[in-house]
This record gives structure tokens, sequence and C-alpha cells, in this order.
């Protein structure tokens, strides 16, 4: 679980894409598709309904094959033909719906699925490791032996990360981690995704609120009808965002550009 045990320093490149698209027979999902994602930085990814965003993710968690384009992965070419090798690689996945046990407690779902792993825990030593790991992450949940029925959207959202942060990805994507959750509960679970970052993991973050987006993000990118359209920072201005997002031509940022062209010309 440590940083050291996958050897991984802040900034390291650990994925680059290129060209990647995505066709589903007549429809271009993804057209020629550039991302890299380093350690320790959150890459937000958006765009509208529609924009290619889900495919991408899918794409990266060995669900769906590219057409075409190279995917790099800690400096090699990588296939990611099935959802089990992407995950050994060290791609994680948190899909919106969270795939929760509701009837079993938060220790069972997290360690759900991980009954092949090499550590062979008991009870005992699965409830310690959920605790450590729960309080590394200062997460708000009550007890490890509630049931996740009782849990709050934003404790559930918890329960789902720090269970993909058990094999230590590398990468962790995180499909709408906020959507539907209260104002306190968003800004704890954008807290647990800057704490994530810290611990040196590159974190993918697909997000309609741009607020959320701005709050966390090192950099933006924009998706737009399945290709490319920039790479933000927070301090780009929410017209700048919407405009890339939308591709509406009258706007601010349309008319800066213009402005620059005009004193450039002379
Ligand atoms: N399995 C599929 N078969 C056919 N077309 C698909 C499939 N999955 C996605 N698409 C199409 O690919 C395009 C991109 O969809 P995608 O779901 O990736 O967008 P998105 O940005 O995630 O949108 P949303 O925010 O609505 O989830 C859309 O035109 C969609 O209809």
């Amino acid at each position: 679980m440590t940083k050291a045990s996958r050897g991984r320093d802040h900034g390291d490149l650990i994925l680059r894409l290129r060209g990647i698209s995505k066709q589903f027979g007549a429809i271009t999902a993804l057209e020629d598709i550039e991302l890299d994602v380093h350690a320790g930085e959150v890459v937000a990814l958006v765009g509208d309904n529609g924009a290619g965003k889900s495919t991408l993710v899918k794409t990266l968690a060995g669900v769906h094959q590219p057409t075409a384009g190279s995917i790099q992965y800690l400096g090699k070419p990588v296939t990611l033909d099935t959802p089990g090798k992407a995950l050994e690689m060290g791609i994680a996945t948190v899909f919106q719906d969270l795939s929760l046990c509701e009837n079993l407690d938060v220790v069972a779902n997290l360690f759900l699925g991980h009954e092949l792993n090499p550590w062979r825990l008991n009870e005992v030593q699965m409830e310690v490791r959920a605790w450590t790991l729960l309080q590394e992450l200062a997460a708000r949940i009550p007890s490890v032996r509630e049931p996740i029925a009782s849990l709050s959207g934003g404790q559930r959202q918890t329960v789902a990360i720090a269970r993909s942060l058990l094999l230590d990805p590398h990468i962790i994507m995180l499909d709408e981690p906020t959507a539907a959750l209260g104002v306190a509960q968003t800004a704890e679970v954008l807290n647990l995704i800057e704490r994530v970052r810290d611990r040196g993991h590159g974190v993918i973050l697909i997000s309609h609120n741009m607020e959320d987006v701005r709050a966390v993000a090192d950099r933006i990118v924009v998706l737009r009808l399945g290709r490319n359209n920039g790479v933000f920072t927070p301090d780009n201005t929410h017209e700048e965002l919407v405009a890339a997002i939308t591709g509406a031509t009258e706007n601010s940022v349309s008319r800066r550009t213009a402005r620059i062209l005009e004193t450039q010309g002379g």
C-alpha cells in the first residue's frame, strides 16, 4: 500500500494516450485523443453529454478496445484487453454505481473481490487494515462494521474510493463522484480526492460540475464531440471552460482572441 511499493514519484508520467479513436459501428465516439496523466495530479475530464468521457474511461478500464492509437503506461506501450488486466496493471475505476453491497459492512465491501489477494487476511486483520486505510484518508466513517445501507452518499463514495486504493493503483478514475451529493458531502469527497492525489496516485476525475473541477483539478481536459478541445487550468475563467465545452463561437474567448489578433495585426 505504500508509495514505494509501486516506485512512484510525484510528477512521473504514468499514462500517455496518443491518437486514440473508438468507433462503434458508424458512430465515432473518440477521435485522435491525447491525454497525459502524471503521478500526484488530478486531471479532470469534462465535456457535454456524448462528448466521449465514458468511452475514454472505459477504454482505460479495459472495457472497450480502441480502434486506433497508442496507450503508453509507465513508458511502455500496452494493450488493456480486459478490466482485470487494467486493474492488475494499476488502473482502477470507481464507476458511478459504486458496486457496493448494501447489506454488507464497510470491511466486507472493502475486501469484496479481493478474496484471491496475496494477503490472506483474517477478519481481524481486515478490520485493522480497513481502519488504517480509512484513517490515512481521514475518512469520516462512523464504524467499519456499519452496513453500507446506513451510510450517506459521501460515505459510500469514500468506501468505493478506499476499496480501489487497496491494490495501490497508479491511476484511479472517478466517474462523477459528487453527482447527487449535498454541499457538505461534496466537500468531503473533494477533500478525499486531494488526499488521494497527495498519496501520489494519478487521478482522472469525470465531472459535470465546474465548481468541483476547479476546486481540485490541476489540469482540465475538455472533450467535445469525441475530440480534444483544449487543456485548461483552474486559473482559466468559467466562461473559457464553458466555451470549450459547448464549442460556442461567440464568447469571451473568441472575442479576446479576435482582439489579440487585431492588435498584432497593427
Ligand atoms: N456501446 C456503444 N455503442 C454505440 N455507441 C456508443 C456506445 N457507447 C457510447 N456510444 C456513443 O459514443 C458517443 C460518446 O458517448 P459517451 O457515453 O462516451 O459520452 P459521455 O461524454 O460520457 O456522455 P455523458 O456525459 O452523457 O455520459 C455518444 O455518441 C454515444 O452515443
